[in-house]
């Protein structure tokens, strides 16, 4: 292959390079599974024999990057004419960590294999009130469960910080390694940083401040939301400490992370006698993660979408083994590259939440398939943001009254077109969405800092903190040190996937449903549009999955909504019915929080040695 080039002896021959890009096709489209298939063993099965495994086809599929990279020095390529192959090179020539000498590949992948498995592997022990100190609970399924049902705040508080306890708090030496290991490779492939490098994948200008501009255009529903669950909260937890600086203790949220509220539903509904208990309707209907997928899959066929390929079912781990191995439970789905593997790996539960994340995993499943065609390549999303939101925009339409009432997930003696309900319904999704946007933004601030440099290992957890008090107004339910690391209690930041993609998504999957409602012909408000079997606006959506990432994204949006730019004003329209509801519910309440949270509830960040020592002198 490499001869090609020299045979050739012009580095502006076209054709020559059209042969090259074929080659190097077919020869990606052979490591790639095989480095994918590999990490799949590790990530059902984590033994250390399995690591090595991972380790070494990672290795090997570094050293095709590398030889591709050199081989793409035989082109001008850069001044190529034809667009399509001179994107193919860019792509090829931007390699990433595989740009790392050996030995400093094996370490950050090293690095990387210790904080995921110090992450998949955790459990929390010492429960309160257990017989047995010993017994120790996986996050899935009890440490979510406890935080998505309890209502004591010490249970509460037991999981929120034994997490931390198990993960975080084992990661900042291997997470310090990463850092420094990624902006050295990031450096070697002209990027300032990896935040750098990771920024490009959205190929806009100054795309900080225009991530900025959108969270500042969401902060004022956020506050609504916040301000009102505050109250409510309050009232739940009477006579616990909430911090005068206006922040919400973070483990009272229903999740973990406090990144979706949705399990408050049933304290924040504006009519609780008019329950959307899809959770309960599914246990009563003996709902299999079988008959999940079923459904999922089904939507998108009625839209004239891609079924699952037959392999599918059989090679994905839809379900938390029982035979005791441990396994990355976090859910995914897998692109193996080879036009034939596509899977997903989720620890299913039977709940509501496990069903929107269901379409979330299908709706990567179906851009695989979409794309699949292409060169490897431009096998991605438009940008990430796109690829976080093809499963969510078809959930926006399974999830209302109309649609549960179609799929028998509605009770029976409830009216769909009920107002009340529908404003429990909006209430119910702006607890997922959002209650989510501070979240989705600030991961990656924090993480762009530590990139840059401006954050050091010693201010990781202060810097976590004050942006989740400042932007999130959520605050540490317990003193929090600088020997913890809460950011790595998050799935994302051990396994090294950026996340402003989902607070992209979050944005434009409004602006999706919005179009794809208009095409399917739905008239009025945007938040009761269900878009089933329209294959019209199914057609819409292959049709821009198809390109993959061929096109810079401004085309895949026109592609689906007849314009280039990311805007909040499709979401903002969705909620506002519940917007002005939630006006008058808070009308008598302090909107929003003070920057920093208050002293009592854990900006205290000193090293544990000053406590210490103080103790001790006093005693
Ligand atoms: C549950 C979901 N799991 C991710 C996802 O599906 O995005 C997994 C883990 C990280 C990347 N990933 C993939 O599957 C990629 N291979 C997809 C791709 O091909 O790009 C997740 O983490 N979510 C969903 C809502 C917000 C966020 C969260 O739960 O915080
Ligand atoms: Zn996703």
């Amino acid at each position: 292959v490499a001869s090609i080039g020299s045979s050739f002896g012009d580095r502006n021959n076209i054709t020559a390079a059209k042969i090259w890009l074929e080659e190097y096709n077919t020869e990606a489209e052979k490591v790639r599974p095989e480095a994918q298939e590999a990490s799949w063993t590790w990530n059902t099965n984590i033994t250390d024999y399995n690591n090595r495994l991972k380790l070494e086809a990672e290795k090997k599929k570094s050293e095709f990057d590398k030889r591709s990279y050199n081989q793409t020095l035989n082109w001008d390529w850069k001044n190529f004419t034809e667009i399509n192959a001179k994107r193919q090179f860019y792509k090829i020539a931007d390699i990433g960590e595989s740009v790392l000498p050996t030995d400093k590949f094996q370490q950050i992948t090293k690095a990387k294999s210790n904080m995921q498995s110090v992450y998949s592997k955790a459990r929390v022990c010492n429960k309160p009130g257990d017989q047995d100190p010993s017994k120790c609970y996986p996050l899935n399924p009890t440490l979510e469960n406890i935080m998505a049902k309890s209502t004591d705040w010490k249970e509460l508080a037991w999981a929120w910080e034994g997490w931390r306890n198990e993960t975080g708090r084992k990661m900042p030496d291997d997470y310090e390694k990463f850092v420094e290991l990624a902006n050295e490779a990031a450096g070697m492939n002209g990027y300032t940083d990896n935040g750098d490098y990771w920024r490009s994948w959205y190929e806009t200008e100054n795309f900080e401040k225009q991530m900025e501009e959108l969270f500042i255009g969401l902060k004022d529903l956020y506050k609504l939301l916040h301000a009102y669950a505050r109250k409510k909260l309050k009232e739940r937890f009477v006579g616990h400490p909430f911090p005068d600086s206006g922040q919400i203790p973070a483990h009272l949220l229903g999740n973990m992370w406090a990144q979706s509220w949705g399990n408050l539903f049933t304290l924040l509904a504006p009519y609780p006698g008019k329950p959307l208990d899809v959770t309960e309707m599914m246990r009563e209907q003996n709902y299999t993660t079988r008959k999940m997928f079923d459904l999922s899959e089904k939507f998108f066929t009625d839209l004239g979408l891609d079924p699952m390929p037959p392999k599918f079912y059989n090679d994905s781990m839809l379900d938390k083994p029982e035979d005791g191995r441990d396994v990355v439970c976090h859910a995914s789905a897998w692109d193996f590259y080879n036009r034939k593997d596509f899977r997903i790996k989720q620890c299913t539960q039977v709940t509501m939440d496990w069903l929107i994340t269901t379409h979330h995993e299908m709706g990567h499943v179906q851009y695989f398939l979409q794309y699949k065609d292409q060169p490897v390549v431009f096998r991605r999303g438009a940008n990430p943001g796109f690829h976080e939101a093809i499963g969510d925009v078809l959930a926006l339409s399974v999830s209302t009254p109309k649609h549960l009432k179609k799929i028998n997930l509605l009770r029976p003696n409830q009216n769909p077109d009920d107002e009340e309900l529908q404003l429990n319904f909006l209430m119910n999704q702006a607890l997922k969405k959002i209650a989510f946007i501070p979240f989705g933004y600030l991961i990656d601030q924090w993480r762009w800092k530590v990139f840059k440099g401006e954050t050091k290992k010693d201010e990781y957890n202060e810097d976590w903190w004050n942006l989740r008090c400042k932007h999130q107004g959520v605050s540490p339910p317990v003193q929090r040190f600088n020997t913890d690391f809460d950011a790595g209690s998050k799935f994302h930041v051990p396994n090294n996937t950026p996340y402003i993609r989902y607070f992209v998504s979050y944005v434009i999957q409004f602006q999706f449903h919005k179009a794809l409602c208009k095409e399917a012909g739905h008239n009025g408000p945007l938040h009761k549009c269900d878009i089933d079997q329209s294959t019209e606006a199914g057609n819409k959506l292959a049709a821009m999955m198809k390109l993959g990432s061929s096109k810079e994204w401004p085309d895949a949006m026109e592609a689906i909504t007849g314009q280039r730019k990311m805007n909040v004003s499709d979401l903002i329209e969705y909620f506002a019915p519940l917007e002005d509801w939630l006006k008058k519910e808070v009308k008598n309440e302090t909107l929003g929080w003070d920057d920093q949270c208050g002293r009592i509830w854990g900006n205290g960040m000193r090293t544990k040695s000053i406590f210490i020592a103080i103790y001790i002198i006093f005693h």
